[in-house]
């Protein structure tokens, strides 16, 4: 009876993993009829785990059941974390890593590394004013994964995405290990507010809806194409202008409504879970994952741009362009340029002086 209830829990969110992809990909563990047995072993490290994301993405990879192992390191706090979340009956083993010196442990033989390692903000600043002690994080956490584990997909979740990303790629760079196919900035809350929000306007439903969102994840360089957003609904500018607004502002939204108390973990641990999904689907070889993130690119002069991109069995397999988008969203491009620039530049450099 038991056994029967958490397959069909887990069943189910296997579905509504699939479901929220940017494209309607198919799930092949529920539609082949997979056994988590029969999957094959992948072992997913979470870099931050004892956070406030950290936390419940522990245990939304719990459930998922392409995770054979499960490793959660922070710099403490981590072995509660993980004989809570290990307790669950799913399929992997959970291994709980506290401190510097058991990072290498918790990072060696990883397919997938998560980092929601770093500070939130607090009302009135702003992602960008978070750099000065998330770069540094970043940049120490990402020199071990070139060491211990440098053929990983890592996704990255601590912010400014828009330079701990680049700040990733200098550091891979510099050791030799920089795959331009397999880094991510984890821009999928961007995707999950714009269809919330879209659906509560359109008055459609919300598990049918897919919107790209484009650019960065900051403010203005969050882009969401609601022009492209299916099931079409024809709402006028206004709305639209609003729903832009209401994306772009979502994270603000959060960190006002928390009243100093952090910025978004539950949802971000839902969104961080769906891309560290796809990415699992992709490196399994499942057909027709495609994710919106933060990746390097041409689809712009800028060197990094999030756009749809196509998972497979190495990370990225393609970087798809953004499609016609209307004058409205062709002036929103053009306006996130510049400062998407310059903290992709401010990432770069932090890396080659420090
Ligand atoms: N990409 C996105 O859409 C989003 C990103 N974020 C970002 O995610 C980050 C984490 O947010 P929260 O979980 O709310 O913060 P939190 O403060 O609750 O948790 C952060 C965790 O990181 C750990 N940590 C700090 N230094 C570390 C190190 N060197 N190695 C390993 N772990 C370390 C801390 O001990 C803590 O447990 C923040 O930078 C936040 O801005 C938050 C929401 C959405
Ligand atoms: O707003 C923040 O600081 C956290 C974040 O990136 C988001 O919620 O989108």
């Amino acid at each position: 009876m038991r056994t029967a209830l958490f397959r069909s829990v887990l069943k189910r969110s296997s579905s509504a993993l699939t479901n929220n992809s940017t494209t309607s990909s198919s799930s092949y563990v529920v539609r082949r009829g997979f056994s988590s047995e029969s999957a094959p072993e992948r072992k997913v490290t979470i870099l931050g785990a004892a956070g406030g994301i950290g936390q419940p993405l522990s245990l939304l990879m719990k459930l998922n059941p392409l995770v054979s192992k499960l490793a959660l390191y922070d710099i403490a706090g981590t072995p509660g974390v993980a004989a809570d979340v290990g307790h669950i009956n799913t399929r992997s083993e959970v291994a709980g890593f506290a401190g510097e010196e058991q990072l290498g442990q918790a990072l060696e033989g990883a397919d997938v590394v998560i980092i929601p390692a770093g500070v939130p903000r607090k009302p009135g600043m702003t992602r960008d004013d978070l750099f000065n002690i998330n770069a540094g994080i970043v940049k120490s956490l990402c020199t071990a994964i070139a060491k211990y584990c440098p053929h990983a997909l890592v996704n990255m979740i601590s912010n400014p995405v828009n330079s701990t990303v680049p700040i990733a790629s200098e550091v891979f760079k510099k050791a030799g290990t920089y795959d331009e196919k397999k880094l991510f900035g984890v821009t999928t809350l961007d995707v999950v507010r714009a269809k919330t929000f879209y659906a509560g306007k359109a008055k459609v439903n919300v598990a049918e809806v897919n919107v790209p969102v484009v650019g960065g994840h900051a403010g203005i360089t969050i882009l969401p194409l609601f022009s492209q957003a299916t099931p079409k609904a024809n709402l006028p500018d206004e709305d639209i202008k609003a729903l832009t607004k209401r994306t772009q502002d979502g994270g603000t939204e959060v960190v006002e409504a928390k009243a100093g108390k952090g910025s978004a973990t539950l949802s971000m641990a839902y969104a961080g879970a769906i891309f560290a999904d796809a990415c699992l689907k992709g490196l399994n070889g499942v057909p027709d994952v495609v994710e919106c993130s933060f990746v390097q690119s041409s689809v712009t002069d800028l060197p990094f741009f999030a756009s749809k991109v196509r998972l497979g069995k190495n990370g990225v397999e393609e970087v798809l362009g953004l499609g016609p988008l209307s004058d409205y969203e062709k002036e929103g491009l053009e306006a996130l340029k510049p400062e998407l620039k310059s903290s992709i530049e401010k990432g770069l450099k932090f890396v080659n002086q420090s």
